[in-house]
């Protein structure tokens, strides 16, 4: 189904009008079966959204010429768009009975004319189910690299995504930086409090971790209760910035488990991208840094620089 939400210029006149088939709009669509059979078998060709929404804004011009393409999926956090904004815009929701499918927006910058919406309608039928299957697609990727108890990236989406953030925060020459965080004697939030509270717990400092972040940067759990945070283009003093505002967020969780409130802290080891780093070496000292903190009592930053220093006093004395 294909469901005009709103619109400007001409097709104002659309606005708020709930259809539940494409034949009840009027005028009915002038477009040649052959447009469609090809547009369809084309849609066809591809799962990659971006590759689909490519397709389909490029044959639509033989029918009705249109200067942009946005599409918007916000369960999905999915915002793409082809060619450019324009003035005049016309926005439709796809759905099928279960499924919605986001809403695709056709910019221009003379308004649409009533046939010519009747026309986007009518190939906008050819694009719900290719949408549908590009959608699943798109899930079951992201469910590939998600772990499925705190939402956060898992060890496969960690190792290729790190791999690639360093090489080109090296080749632009910016900063990356690494927090390795690690949850303060969570064996006892277990042995105390039972073991789905200790998952609530983990979910809960995955959800809290994210909202420090910016939606550049990335969590991904390394393991049990350890966190591996990316920063992109963070230098030292700004990934302890965030690493201090992430530690500060944990320890004001308060939880209601069974055996009455529980708080939480994390340590935090922090590490910046050096010129003759790759990614073990970076995680490395992020993880040196860890322990460290962990080792100084816990519910603490420390960085790869404090601890460089620490080494050198030690040398000294
Ligand atoms: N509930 C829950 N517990 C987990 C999960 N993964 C790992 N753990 C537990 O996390 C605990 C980690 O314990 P330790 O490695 O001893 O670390 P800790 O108690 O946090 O102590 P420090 O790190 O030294 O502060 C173990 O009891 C694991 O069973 C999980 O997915 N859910």
């Amino acid at each position: 189904m294909v469901s005009p939400l709103h619109s400007n210029g001409r097709a104002q006149l659309r606005e708020d009008k709930a259809v539940t088939s494409i034949g009840e709009l009027a005028p009915k669509p002038d477009l040649r079966p052959e447009l469609l059979l090809k547009l369809s078998g084309k849609l066809q060709t591809t799962l990659e959204l971006s590759q689909l929404l490519e397709i389909f804004f490029r044959e639509i011009q033989q029918a009705v010429l249109v200067d942009g393409l946005s599409y918007n999926h916000a369960g999905n956090n999915i915002l793409q768009s082809q060619g450019k904004t324009s003035p005049h815009s016309v926005s439709y929701r796809l759905q099928t009975q279960q499924d919605y499918m986001g809403d695709l927006t056709f910019h221009r910058s003379t308004r649409f004319r009533e046939h010519e919406l009747a026309n986007l309608e009518g190939l906008l039928t050819t694009l719900v189910y290719p949408m549908r299957n590009a959608l699943r697609y798109h899930e079951a990727l992201a469910a590939a690299f998600r772990d499925p108890l705190t939402g956060a990236g898992n060890r496969v989406a960690l190792d290729k995504t790190l791999s690639r953030e360093l090489e080109l925060a090296k080749r632009h020459g910016q900063q990356l930086s690494v927090l390795m965080l690690d949850l303060d004697y969570f064996k006892q939030v277990n042995d105390q409090h039972g073991h789905s509270t200790g998952d609530k717990v983990l979910k809960d400092a995955a959800d809290c971790i994210c909202s420090c972040i910016r939606q550049t940067d990335m969590c991904f759990r390394y393991g049990g209760e350890e966190f591996l945070v990316m920063l992109s283009s963070a230098d030292q003093s700004g990934a302890l910035r965030i690493a201090e505002r992430i530690r500060m967020s944990i320890a004001a969780l308060i939880f209601n488990a069974p055996k009455g409130e529980l708080q939480i802290s994390a340590s935090i080891g922090c590490a910046t991208l050096r010129g003759d780093d790759d990614r073990d070496s970076l995680v490395q000292r992020a993880d040196k840094a860890l322990y460290q903190a962990k080792h100084g009592g816990r519910n603490r930053v420390i960085s790869d620089v404090d601890m460089a220093f620490s080494e050198l006093e030690q040398a000294a004395e």
